[in-house]
């Protein structure tokens, strides 16, 4: 077990025996433990702001003058695990609804204890690192007026507790945005909980959701906690919202309508209290037209659309952008750069970049790590671009056989050239090129091993 000096600990109980049981049981992770005999003295004279991480404390010790509610409200940077003498179903499900972290039963569950408080101490940690990767690594600060009224479409929607769809191109944003409004959001300092829908099949989309109970199908030999019940207090985003199939979209609008939660394998409902945000860059209306998207799901998760501008609208943000990136490739891959040649540098104003801030996140990563003694070269102009501008696209090249070969050599050939092609398409990036040519990305990160691709 790992001792965290810097955990502290406030146990709250009259009881004596209560308050000696769970120290025994925390002491192997931390000294910093204090003990106090009332709620009352706890809001009132031990708690300030931030010098407990958490409390411990026994359900029936909040009265209607100091809640469960209002302490979590009050020391938001505290969290909360009931250890009951008394374990009731109920007390466990207004108690997680309440805001506590945990409900635990004294008598069976004090072992798993230690472990539970050492993981959402880290969790913790890693939401710290979250807003300032945020502040630090995300460029808000925008003239665009298009993104500035995004951004404050974000900000007025945070506190509210509708069901947000974040549309627009991919490579927009829209994780971004999604994160954006959580660390805005009274949920900030809980988790927020990314899903992207495309990259599971229907069985496993529905236990990563839900969750699921040992042997509720083959090769569940563990019972798992669904992102769904991570989400709890926070915000759940569901990435690629188009591309889950009908039958899970009825299961998840029941979760929408009820805000309770069924792991698969179980009859036992969980009430959880999450934030909802979707994103898609399939148009969903079209989709409903098409009988692919249900009419009353999409309802649900649109309550507020708000759309992120493509990059070839921002053109007042284009310098910023450009050097923004430059200067954080310059960090991350310990180059420093003097210059840019005229045309590199005429190609990153000119471009009108279909894959948007990633594409040009990725352009200028590859222009910082081709350049030669500090200068960025017309090397780094992407491969497509140069392929492009000599009019000797993909379609070109494979249409004009000069010579016979089997048919399974020309099989691999072609398809290598079309993969490292598509892969050019979308900067490099695997999942997106497996999204579009609608394989999985370990099926595509498989040829590119065999065909020995190399992603430029
Ligand atoms: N405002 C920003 N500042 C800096 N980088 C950004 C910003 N917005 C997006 N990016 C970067 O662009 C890339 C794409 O962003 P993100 O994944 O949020 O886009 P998306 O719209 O969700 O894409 P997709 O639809 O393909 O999932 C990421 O690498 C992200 O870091």
């Amino acid at each position: 077990m790992i001792f965290i000096n810097d955990v502290k600990i406030l146990i709250i109980n009259k009881d004596t025996a209560y308050i000696n049981i769970v120290n025994n049981a925390i002491s192997i992770i931390t000294k910093h433990i204090a003990q106090c005999n009332s709620i009352e003295k706890a809001f009132n004279e031990v708690l300030n702001d931030d010098n407990f991480d958490f409390v411990i404390t026994d359900y029936n010790l909040f009265n209607k003058d100091f809640t469960m509610r209002g302490l979590i409200k009050v020391y938001p940077k505290t969290e909360l695990i009931i250890v009951a003498s008394k374990p009731l179903y109920s007390q466990g499900s207004i108690s997680i609804h309440n805001g506590a972290k945990e409900y635990m039963d004294i008598k069976s569950e004090l072992n798993s204890l230690p472990n539970k408080i050492l993981n959402i101490f880290h969790e913790k940690k890693d939401k710290t690192k979250l807003r300032e990767k945020l502040l630090n690594h995300y460029l808000l600060d925008s003239t665009s007026e298009s993104y500035n009224k995004m951004l404050s479409h974000c900000e007025k929607v945070a506190n509210t507790k509708a069901n947000i769809l974040l549309t627009g191109e991919s490579g927009t944003g829209k994780e971004v945005a999604a994160k954006y409004i959580h660390l805005c959001s009274p949920r900030s300092t809980n988790s927020f909980v990314p899903v992207n829908c495309s990259a599971f099949t229907e069985t496993l989309l529905e236990s990563e959701l839900f969750g699921h109970e040992q042997g509720s199908f083959t090769g569940a030999l563990k019972s798992k906690q669904g992102r769904f019940e991570y989400a709890n207090n926070g915000t759940l985003f569901l990435d690629e919202v188009g591309d889950i199939n009908l039958t899970t979209q009825v299961k998840l609008l029941r979760v929408l309508e009820t805000k309770k939660v069924e792991r698969l394998g179980s009859n036992t409902e969980r009430l959880i209290d999450f934030r909802l945000i979707s994103a898609t860059n399939k148009d969903l209306l079209c989709e409903v037209v098409n009988d692919k998207f249900r009419e009353d799901f999409f309802y649900r998760i649109s309550t507020i659309v708000i759309n992120i501008p493509p990059l070839r609208e921002r053109h007042d943000d284009l310098d910023k952008l450009i050097k923004f990136f430059l200067e954080k490739s310059q960090e991350e891959n310990d180059i420093k750069i003097k210059y840019i040649e005229p045309e590199p540098e005429k190609f990153l104003y000119s471009y009108n970049y279909p894959g948007n801030i990633r594409e040009l996140k990725s352009i200028i990563d590859r222009m910082v790590i081709l350049s030669v003694d500090g200068n960025i070269t017309k090397d780094g102009i992407p491969i497509l671009y140069n392929i492009k501008n000599k009019e000797n696209n993909f379609c070109k090249e494979t249409s004009s056989f000069n010579k016979i070969i089997n048919f399974k050599d020309f099989k691999i050939e072609t398809e290598s050239k079309y993969l490292e092609w598509v892969l050019s398409q979308t900067g490099g990036n695997v999942a997106e090129a497996a999204r579009k040519l609608d394989i999985s990305a370990r099926q595509l990160f498989n040829k590119i091993k065999e065909y020995n691709i190399k992603k430029s």
